[in-house]
């Protein structure tokens, strides 16, 4: 496509009648899904369920925690690349992110705010990103059971999933790089999870590179988060589903942010037997999926970890 200002992603509806299991609604989405993870590697999610007003407080929450003092914002470590707080050390406000580990239990969402907030004063931070995270939880497990549903793939090997999964919620915030260029503020990546959801604050610059290597600007529809396949459902898949290429280009006189929902599995990722044939023989060992990220601690020296070809070299046949 020349222009690509034409080329629109796919747009899933995730209102309530389409949520019902075993509906003709659910069984059109779910195959809209499947088309759009296999051609795209995204798609944008129409899903009401988080309001308007969610949305908001989440935003200013997301302010407030990244008005804070960068040594404060540095108590947020992990054990696992990637997942504690990262700057620029040049400049830190240049982009930073942050995240919550098993967002989806409150107990650790008030771990994370006690950390930043030691005096107690959150203003709700806890009460509205963990409204937030099960939300988004909610629909990151109706678009996985739509796509082990339209492969063919056992429920309970589904169910069985699902209780596995770990939900790592992150926050990012840009420093506006001013209206005069237009800059790359976030390199062209595939994350590296199973699927993220994102929605950014007011300020678009999300991109994302489809197959025939144009790069998309992201319109967010009212209501709508991007859904995004990441290295691990492309194996999982054994190929049949492309990560989604993306980065964050931008030129704005607004700070922007953003929030994203990314699922791992805490254990070792099968490749269902029911997407191997004689035509799709495996093309991935099963992988301990947190251990990919010790792997690309190896890689970060290359800048190879940016691809997805990366778990091609950790767990490829
Ligand atoms: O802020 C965005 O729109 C993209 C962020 C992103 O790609 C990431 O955090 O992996
Ligand atoms: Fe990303």
């Amino acid at each position: 496509m020349d222009n690509p200002k034409l080329q629109k992603l796919p747009v899933v509806n995730f209102g309530q009648e389409n949520l019902q299991h075993g509906t003709k609604s659910w069984s059109l989405a779910r195959n809209e899904v499947r088309h759009a993870l296999e051609e795209y590697g995204c798609f944008l999610a129409v899903y009401d369920a988080v309001s308007f007003k969610l949305r908001d407080s989440v935003f200013s929450a997301l302010e407030k925690l990244f008005d804070l003092p960068v040594e404060t914002k540095k108590k947020n470590t992990s054990d696992t690349l990637f997942f504690g707080y990262i700057c620029d050390d040049r400049d830190p406000s240049i982009r930073e992110n942050m995240g919550i580990e098993n967002s989806t239990d409150i107990e650790e969402v008030k771990k994370f705010s006690k950390l930043m907030w030691p005096q107690g004063n959150d203003d709700n931070f806890s009460g509205i990103i963990h409204e937030c995270a099960n939300l988004l939880s909610e629909l990151e497990q109706v678009v996985i059971r739509m796509v082990f549903e339209s492969y063919g793939v056992e429920k309970l090997k589904c169910d069985s999933h699902i209780d596995s999964i770990m939900y790592v919620l992150r926050f990012n915030n840009y420093k506006a790089p001013g209206v005069d260029e237009k800059t790359v503020i976030a390199p062209p990546h595939t994350d590296k999870c199973l699927i993220s959801i994102l929605a950014p604050s007011q300020v678009n610059g999300l991109e994302v590179n489809l197959k025939d290597e144009q790069w998309i600007p992201v319109d967010f529809l009212p209501s709508s988060f991007v859904v995004m396949a990441g290295d691990a459902l492309m194996a999982w898949s054994n190929d049949r589903i492309r990560p989604c290429l993306h980065r964050v280009h931008m030129n704005a006189n607004a700070r922007r942010s953003s929030v994203l929902m990314t699922s791992y599995h805490k254990g070792v990722v099968h490749i269902p037997q029911e997407l191997i044939d004689e035509e799709n023989p495996q093309r991935y060992k099963p992988f301990d999926h947190l251990e990919y990220h010790n792997f690309l601690k190896k890689e970060l020296q290359t800048g190879q970890h940016l691809q997805c070809d990366a778990i091609k070299r950790y767990c490829g046949v």
